[in-house]
C-alpha cells in the first residue's frame, strides 16, 4: 500500500486541545474477544485505522459479519465460526492477529494461525503463547510458521508466564472463557489492554477475577450474551502528542485522556521540567516556561514507560541539552528510529542496544526520511515538529497503522502538516 508522504515544517510552537483518539492496541484484542459471543456485540471507541480494517477482515473471514454503525462505533455478529484458519495474508500485518487463536479455540476447538508479523524491531517469539495452551489441556503443533491447536476437553490447570506478556496473557484468557473447567494465570500481565479486554468479557457475561493484578483465574462459562462495550483511548497516542509538546515547547491540552495510564510519561516529562496538570480526563502540558534537563529512560512493562513510546522520547530527547540514555527492556532492537533521526542532525550512538543521546536546542533540522514501523514514524514526526525546516517523512502506511488523521490533526495544534488526504482515504479503504 502505497501513501504520499507526509511533509511538516517545523520549529513553531503548537498550541490548542487534542482530542486523543481511541486505543488501537486496546480495540485489537476486543474485537477479536467479540468471536466468543454467538450474539451481536456493538464496540463504541474504534480508531479509524489501518490495523482495525486489517483486523475485521480477519474476524469476518473467520465468520464474524461486522458493519461501522457510527464514526467510531462498529456491531460484529457471529452465530457461528465458519473457518478456523487464519491465513498468513491476514496475520503478517501486525502482531495483534495471532490471538484470534485463544477465541479459536473456545468458540470451535481448533484453530491453525500463522507466526504472526507486525512492526519488525526484531525478535518477537510466541512460545509463552504456545506454553499456556499446553499447559491448560491444547495440543499444539508447529509446521512451515503455521501453529495449529486441538483442544480435547475443556481447558484446566495453570500457568506461569516467564515474563510479562500482553499477547500471551490475552490469548490464554480468551481461549479459557468458555467451557466448565477454571484456569489459573500466574505472572500475567496487568497492561491496561488486557485490563480492558477483561472488562469487555465480564460485561457480556465472563468470569474473568483479578483484572490488573498478577493473578488472573478464568472459571469458563457456557455462552457470552451479547452487549455494548466504549473502548479506552489510546495512552500512546496521547504520549506521542506530550512528547511533541516538549519537543516543541509547547502548550497543549490532551481531552478524552486517562492519565492514570501515562504515569510513567508525565513523571518523566515532569523530572525533564515539563509542568503538567491533570483533572479526570484532561491533560495539559507545559514546555513554554522551562529549561528542560537531560534525563535516562528505561522502557519496561505497564506501569513503566511504554516500549511503543521509546522512540518518540528519543526524539524529544535529541532537542534536550545534555547526554540522556534510553534502553529499552521490551523490545532493546527498537532502534529503526535511531538512523533516521540522525539524518535530521540527532546526534545518538548505540552501544549494546543503549541509546546514548547529546541533545541541544537546535540541533535538529529538516531533512527526507522514512519511517520503517509505526512508533520509528511517531518519533520522526516529533523530531519534524521540533526541527527548525521541512522534513518530509516517508513510510506513512506504519504511521496510518496507528494514528488516525494525523497530519488534520497536528494542523488543529498549528503545525504545518500536509499529506494528501485522498490518497489516504482511498489507501483505507
Ligand atoms: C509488555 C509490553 O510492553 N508489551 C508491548 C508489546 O506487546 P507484544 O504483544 O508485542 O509483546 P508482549 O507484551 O507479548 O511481550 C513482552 C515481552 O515478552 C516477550 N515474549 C512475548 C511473548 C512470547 O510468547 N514470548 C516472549 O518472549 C516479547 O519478545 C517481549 O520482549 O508491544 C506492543 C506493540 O508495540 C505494545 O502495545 C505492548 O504494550
Ligand atoms: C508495534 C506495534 O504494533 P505491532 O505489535 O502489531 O507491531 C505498535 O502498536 O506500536
Amino acid at each position: 500500500m502505497q501513501v504520499t508522504p507526509l511533509h511538516i515544517t517545523g520549529g513553531r510552537s503548537l498550541s490548542g486541545e487534542f482530542a486523543v483518539q481511541p486505543s488501537k492496541n486496546a480495540a485489537l484484542p476486543i474485537i477479536v474477544a467479540a468471536l466468543l459471543s454467538r450474539e451481536p456485540v456493538t464496540l463504541h471507541g474504534i480508531p479509524r485505522l489501518s490495523d482495525i480494517y486489517t483486523i475485521l477482515d480477519i474476524v469476518g473471514h473467520l465468520g464474524a459479519q461486522h458493519a461501522w454503525v457510527g464514526p467510531n462505533s462498529v456491531t460484529l455478529h457471529t452465530p457461528e465460526i465458519l473457518n478456523t484458519t487464519a491465513p498468513y495474508a491476514l496475520v503478517s500485518k501486525m502482531r495483534a492477529s495471532f490471538i484470534v487463536m485463544g477465541s479459536l479455540i473456545a468458540r470451535a476447538g481448533e484453530a491453525t494461525v500463522s507466526m504472526p508479523g507486525g512492526c519488525a524491531f526484531g525478535y518477537r517469539p510466541v512460545d509463552q503463547h504456545v506454553k499456556a495452551f499446553q499447559a491448560l489441556g491444547v495440543a499444539m503443533n508447529e509446521e512451515g510458521g503455521n501453529f495449529t491447536a486441538q483442544r480435547p476437553r475443556p481447558l484446566g490447570g495453570s500457568y506461569i508466564f516467564e515474563m510479562l506478556t500482553v499477547g500471551a496473557t490475552q490469548n490464554a484468557i480468551l481461549a479459557a472463557t468458555l467451557g466448565s473447567g477454571q484456569v489459573t494465570l500466574e505472572n500475567a500481565s496487568i497492561d491496561t489492554d488486557v485490563v480492558d479486554m477483561i472488562n469487555f468479557l465480564n460485561s457480556l457475561g465472563a468470569d474473568i477475577r483479578g483484572a490488573g493484578t498478577n493473578l488472573i483465574t478464568v472459571q469458563g462459562v457456557g455462552s457470552l450474551r451479547g452487549g455494548e462495550y466504549t473502548i479506552i483511548p489510546d495512552r500512546i497516542e496521547a504520549g506521542t502528542i506530550m512528547l511533541a509538546a516538549a519537543a516543541t515547547r509547547s502548550n497543549i491540552t490532551l481531552t478524552g485522556v486517562r492519565p492514570a495510564h501515562l504515569r510513567a510519561v508525565s513523571m518523566k516529562l515532569m523530572e525533564m521540567g515539563v509542568y503538567i496538570t491533570e483533572s479526570d480526563d484532561i491533560m495539559t502540558v507545559d514546555a513554554t516556561r522551562a529549561v528542560l534537563r537531560a534525563t535516562n529512560v528505561t522502557a519496561l512493562e505497564f506501569p513503566g514507560f511504554p516500549t511503543d513510546v521509546q522512540p518518540q522520547m528519543s526524539a524529544l530527547l535529541a532537542t534536550v541539552p545534555g547526554t540522556s540514555v534510553m534502553v529499552d527492556k521490551i523490545y532493546p532492537d527498537r532502534l529503526t528510529h535511531v538512523v533516521e533521526l540522525k539524518r535530521m542532525g540527532a546526534q545518538i550512538t548505540v552501544s549494546e542496544h543503549t541509546q546514548i543521546i547529546q541533545g541541544g536546542h537546535g540541533h535538529m533540522h529538516g531533512a527526507p526520511v522514512k519511517a520503517a514501523d509505526i512508533r520509528a514514524g511517531g518519533a520522526l514526526v516529533v523530531a519534524a515538529l521540533a526541527a527548525e525546516g521541512e522534513t518530509i517523512i516517508d513510510g506513512m502506511q506504519y504511521i496510518n497503522r496507528g494514528y488516525e488523521r494525523f497530519a488534520e490533526r497536528l494542523r488543529g495544534l498549528g503545525a504545518q502538516a500536509t499529506q494528501s488526504e485522498l490518497t489516504l482515504a482511498s489507501a483505507m479503504d
